[in-house]
């Protein structure tokens, strides 16, 4: 199909929907800055429909043992969140008093309700069936977070391809329950150990372990910005979506989707 000859009638604006798109920025109150509220998130939400594209196409090269075709997606996955974290200097041009002029209208909703942020914590293997309530009233969104809960992470995938290179990886590593979160191991850290030891003997598994720190150190870095931000315009009031605020997105910076990657690092 991709070398077929494009219907005569395609458009600019009808090839990008751009009527559905440009028509979908609803802001709820009279305030200025609202609209660049509603950008910021509407962008947001689109790189990350992007990001879950990609990672799903990583994933799939990882779990058929196709690492360096994989390490192209994953270099794509970590620009893009570069640019996310960019975008948090454009938001902080709203002062707190400009904020607090709508934030009225946004009720308990909050980025704490995003789908598609869970499901890219999730395939990274940071899973919470938690967040699945918060979507009962949207059954799609339900059924590709409980999906990706249930799924194999892209962490889960890579540690079969160390055990298939060779690697001692643990039998109940690799059979665990993959909807439970993963709880660091030292026989992975050993083994994880061995290729940044030996790049030269492991460098496909090496390339790519570099490539899923550069995925954590970017979402660390999404993270830390956020809650500067978040500080910046609502101090330490509590999040709309019922946390404490800055007391909780400051405890998320110690999640770590790839634990013995960093462990690892001490005993290098
Ligand atoms: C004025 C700007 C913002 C403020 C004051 C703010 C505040 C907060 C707070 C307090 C939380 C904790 C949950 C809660 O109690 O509500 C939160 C969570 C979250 N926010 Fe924001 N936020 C802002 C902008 C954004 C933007 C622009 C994004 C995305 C681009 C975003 C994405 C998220 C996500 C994904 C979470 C969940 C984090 C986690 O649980 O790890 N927020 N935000
Ligand atoms: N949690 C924010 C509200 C907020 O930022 C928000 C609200 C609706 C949709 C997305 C949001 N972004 C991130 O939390 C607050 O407490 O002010």
């Amino acid at each position: 199909m991709t070398d077929a000859a494009p219907p005569s009638s395609i458009t600019y604006s009808g090839y990008l929907a751009l009527d559905d798109l440009l028509a979908a920025q609803h802001p709820l109150s009279d305030q200025h800055d609202e609209m660049l509220f509603v950008i910021i998130h509407q962008t947001k939400e689109l790189w990350l429909k992007q990001i879950l594209h990609e990672v799903a196409l990583a994933q799939s090269l990882v779990r058929s043992g196709d690492l360096v075709p994989a390490y192209k997606s994953l270099a794509r996955v970590s620009r893009i969140q570069a640019v996310m974290t960019q975008s948090w200097d454009i938001l902080a041009t709203m002062t707190p008093a400009d904020y607090l002029r709508f934030r009225g209208v946004l009720g308990s909703s909050s980025g704490f309700q995003s789908d598609q942020f869970r499901r890219f914590e999730a395939m990274l293997g940071l899973k919470d069936s938690r967040f699945l309530r918060f979507h009962e009233e949207r059954p799609h969104a339900y059924a590709a977070l409980k999906a990706a809960i249930d799924a194999p992470s892209l962490y889960d995938d890579a540690l079969s391809q160390l055990a298939i290179a060779g690697l001692p990886i643990p039998v109940e590593v690799l059979n665990r329950d993959v909807s439970q979160p993963y709880e660091p191991s030292e026989a992975v850290e050993d083994a994880w150990l061995e290729v940044y030891r030996d790049t030269a003997r492991w460098w496909p598994q090496y390339q790519l372990a570099e490539k899923l720190v550069d995925l954590d150190d970017a979402l660390l870095t999404w993270r830390h910005k956020h809650v500067v931000t978040v500080e910046r315009i609502i101090g330490r009031r509590r999040g709309t979506g019922g946390t404490e605020g800055v007391a909780y997105l400051t405890e998320t910076l110690q999640r770590r989707c790839f634990p013995e990657l960093w462990s690892l690092r001490t005993r290098l």
